[in-house]
Formats: C-alpha cells, sequence, structure tokens
C-alpha cells in the first residue's frame, strides 16, 4: 500500500493553511521540501498537492503529462478569456499550440525586436535626468506597448489608448477572479463593470483589426496577420473568436512576468554598483554608441546572467495541475481530480539546488558552475507542452531592453525607499522608485 502523503503543519481549522499564504506565501512555500516530495495543503475547502521535488515536478508537466490537465487556476481565468492557450487543455490546446507556434519563430522574433526597439525608444526620450520615475510602472508600460506593436502593427493613438487602460483593468480582474468566489464575477459591482467595458473594448478593437486584415492584410508581419493566415492540420483556420481569445491570452501571460522581471532588473542593477559596471562595460563594448539589434544578443553574456538569475530569484510562484487519473507519484498515490501545484520559486531557492539561494549572484549561470544544477530545477517559464509559448520573445525583451537602457541611463535607486515584494501571479518590486542619471554615451 502506497504510504500516507505528509501533510504541511500549521494548518488552521477550517481554513487551512490559507492565512500562510496569503501572509507570507514565499516563506511557505519555501519551508516544503522540509516536509517530503509531495506535501498536503488545505486551502479552505480545497485540498492540493504541492510537488517539492525538481524529478517529480518534470514527471507532472513532461514524462506523465498525460495524466494531467490544467488545474483550478486556468478554470477560473476562462471566464476572461475563454479557449485561450493560456487555459486550454488536451487536443484544442495541441491544435492552437501548433497554430500560433509559426508567431513565436526567429523570423517573426526580429519583427518585434524591432518593435521593443521603437517603444524603447520613445520611452527614454520622455525621460529626464533626475525626474522621479516609478519603474516598475515604466516596465509596464513598455511590455504593453512592445506587445500592442508586435500584436497589431500600427494602431491609431486612440485604438492603442484603449488598450492600455484596458489591460492593467484585466490584469487585476484576472487575479480577483484566480482567488475569489465564482459568484464575485457576476456581482454587478464597479470592478466587474470596468472589466466589462475592458473586454468589450479590446473584443471589437480585434474584430475591427481582423476584418481590416482579411481586406487588405497582404505583407503584414504582425501577430493577428499571422494568426490569420494559419491552418491546423486539416487546412482550418481560427476562427475570429479564436483570434481574439488568443489575444487575450497573450495580454494576460506577457505583461505581468515580463514588466515584473525587468523591473527587478533595474532594483538588482540599482543596488549593486559592481554588477551594474560590469554590464553598462559590456553594453559599451558590444554596441559602440549605436541601438542594440537582435543580433547582439549572443554577445551580450553577462547581461544575459544578470537577466537567467533574475527569472531565478524572482520566477513564478504558482502553477496548478489536476490529476485526470490516479497517478504515482514518488511512491505516493494521487487520487483522480486532485489539485497539484508546482512552483518554480520553490525549486529555485532550494539551497540543494541553488547554494545560498537569497544571494543575487550572475556569476551562478557561468557554464562551469551552472552545469552542477540539477537539470529540472530551473524552470521559469515552465515544462512539456505547457511550456511559455512566450520565452524567447521575453529574453529578446528583457536583453535588449536592458542593454538599451543601460547604454544611456544609469538609474539610481530614490534613498531610503523601501521595495516590497508584491506578490500577484509573479512577485513584483512596488513601488520602485528610481532617478535616471545621463551616461556619456550618444548613439549614433
Ligand atoms: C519573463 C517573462 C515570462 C515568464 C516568467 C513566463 C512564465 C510562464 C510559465 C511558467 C508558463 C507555464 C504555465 C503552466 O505551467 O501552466 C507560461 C506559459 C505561457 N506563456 Fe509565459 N512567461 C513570460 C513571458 C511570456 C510572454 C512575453 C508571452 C507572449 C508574448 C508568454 C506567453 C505564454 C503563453 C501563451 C503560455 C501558455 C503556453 C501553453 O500552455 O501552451 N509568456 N509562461
Amino acid at each position: 500500500m502506497a504510504p500516507d502523503i505528509p501533510r504541511a503543519p500549521g494548518a488552521w481549522p477550517l481554513i487551512g493553511h490559507a492565512p500562510q499564504l496569503a501572509l507570507k506565501p514565499l516563506t511557505f512555500v519555501t519551508g516544503l521540501p522540509r516536509h517530503g516530495t509531495v506535501v498536503q495543503v488545505q486551502l479552505g475547502s480545497l485540498q492540493a498537492y504541492v510537488v517539492t521535488d525538481p524529478e517529480l515536478v518534470h514527471q507532472v508537466l513532461v514524462s506523465q503529462a498525460r495524466s494531467f490537465s490544467r488545474g483550478r487556476l486556468h478554470d477560473r481565468g476562462r471566464t476572461l478569456i475563454g479557449d485561450g492557450l493560456v487555459v486550454s487543455s488536451g487536443e484544442l490546446h495541441r491544435r492552437h499550440r501548433r497554430m500560433m507556434q509559426p508567431s513565436f519563430q526567429r523570423g517573426q522574433l526580429v519583427q518585434y525586436a524591432a518593435c521593443m526597439k521603437s517603444e524603447m525608444v520613445s520611452m527614454t526620450d520622455r525621460w529626464k535626468p533626475g525626474q522621479v520615475l516609478d519603474i516598475h510602472d515604466e516596465m509596464e508600460s513598455l511590455a504593453m506597448g512592445t506587445l500592442i506593436s508586435s500584436l497589431f502593427g500600427e494602431l491609431s493613438q486612440d485604438d492603442a489608448d484603449r488598450v492600455r487602460q484596458a489591460v492593467p483593468i484585466l490584469m487585476r480582474a484576472g487575479i480577483v477572479h484566480s482567488v475569489a468566489p465564482d459568484w464575485v464575477s457576476r456581482l454587478p459591482i464597479p470592478m466587474n463593470r470596468r472589466t466589462q467595458k475592458a473586454t468589450t473594448d479590446v473584443s471589437a478593437l480585434v474584430d475591427r483589426v481582423i476584418a481590416a486584415r482579411r481586406e487588405k492584410g497582404e505583407g503584414r508581419t504582425d501577430l493577428v496577420t499571422t494568426l490569420l493566415h494559419t491552418t491546423d492540420e486539416d487546412g482550418r483556420p481560427m476562427s475570429d473568436q479564436e483570434i481574439c481569445d488568443q489575444v487575450f491570452t497573450l495580454f494576460m501571460a506577457s505583461v505581468e512576468s515580463l514588466s515584473a522581471t525587468l523591473a527587478w532588473i533595474f532594483h538588482e542593477l540599482g543596488r549593486d554598483p559592481e554588477i551594474e559596471a560590469r554590464v553598462h562595460a559590456e553594453v559599451d563594448d558590444v554596441l559602440s554608441g549605436r541601438p542594440p539589434e537582435f543580433d547582439d544578443i549572443p554577445r551580450l553574456a553577462y547581461t544575459s546572467r544578470v537577466i537567467t538569475e533574475v527569472l531565478r530569484h524572482y520566477t513564478v510562484w504558482f502553477q496548478m495541475r489536476r490529476t485526470r487519473e490516479p497517478v504515482e507519484l514518488g511512491g505516493y498515490r494521487l487520487p483522480a481530480c486532485a489539485e497539484v501545484i508546482y512552483s518554480p520559486y520553490l525549486l529555485a531557492h532550494d539551497p540543494r539546488w541553488f547554494p545560498d539561494p537569497d544571494r543575487f549572484d550572475p556569476d551562478r549561470w557561468l557554464a562551469d558552475r551552472a552545469e552542477r544544477t540539477p537539470k529540472h530545477a530551473f524552470i521559469p517559464f515552465g515544462a512539456g507542452h505547457h511550456k511559455c509559448m512566450g520565452d524567447t520573445f521575453a529574453l529578446t525583451e528583457c536583453t535588449l531592453d536592458v542593454a538599451a537602457i543601460c547604454s544611456r541611463w544609469r538609474l539610481r535607486p530614490v534613498p531610503g525607499q523601501r521595495v516590497r515584494q508584491v506578490i500577484q501571479a509573479a512577485v513584483h518590486p512596488k513601488p520602485l522608485l528610481m532617478t535616471p542619471e545621463r551616461r556619456d554615451v550618444k548613439w549614433s
């Protein structure tokens, strides 16, 4: 008989571990490996199993993936993004994933890199030396602007502004829907009315863009046009509704995690002059006074290590799956329909795989040290058939944005501020007040 699965200590009557998860989620999850490789936690009435071992997480996501579907978190996401890739499972997911693949290939990424460059130039051109900026908000605006132009190509200022207003509302609603009971999304409260309006605005815009591209889309390389022209194995294109769901998916999946990652990078550079000096020296050497291009990325090796270390240190902390059938995992037996949690953050902060895990150390990614890391312990983008579709997009954007900003600006933290870790789907530094100082480099 399979042994009982250990329970995390400290459960309260009725609410279980909800207080620990609400108050100190990162401390709670990183403490779980002490209790076992699979640990039971209770979130109110929901019983869930946290997998704390890299090999077992790999089984859930890759080698036994057929026995798992999406979990409760994704079910909740459906109210906002229909059948978008980030919430769908099974055959529908496979069809959409295959159809979206061409939109993330190298040729397309080179086009998106041009969007990244123009967004980043127009943002930093607005900066004034000495002004106080909330770099978290600046990075959110940058990530959103890049995605808007990658998705739609040119948009009128009014349309772009409408999307910029809608996306943060949808992101907030996404967080509330994932934790609140279902009926909350049906209440006639201001948040739901704002969400409804944001959904209607973005859907109407996507419909208009689709209609315009059908009429006159030749030669365009934006993501919506690419989706419009892909077909599945039976030669069927995506319906307009399917394209619209994928557009919502891309906003929800990318803006939050990308802006948090970019913001943490500048937080770390701002508080460690030695790391910052190494990034500046590399950027100056590779760019020699011009804006960065897609082909510069392989030569920005130290900058890439800083980004990788941010992805380890501040990675996604919570993802879910659900067993489709009884599953054997690490000698334990999980019942059918069990909610399973994996946490890239937990794995990345386990001192067995990452010595001194709270230290920010980009050189742990030097080849000879990195090869000692167990293969499946570093999964900031997940793994298997639900692995992040935008991983290369995200790494491209982070590298180009960091290189471009560092080549012209030094961002200084405002003295005396306390940067807090605000936990949403990703971990955010908020507020992140910094002042830009011009570096003595002019782009040729
Ligand atoms: C640093 C930034 C990012 C991080 C850390 C990140 C992380 C992740 C993770 C952990 C997953 C897997 C979720 C699971 O196991 O269920 C995921 C899925 C996904 N991500 Fe990202 N992501 C980032 C940026 C982006 C960007 C920029 C895009 C698109 C432009 C994107 C699109 C997606 C999509 C579509 C999925 C669903 C894939 C599927 O289920 O087939 N992500 N992401």
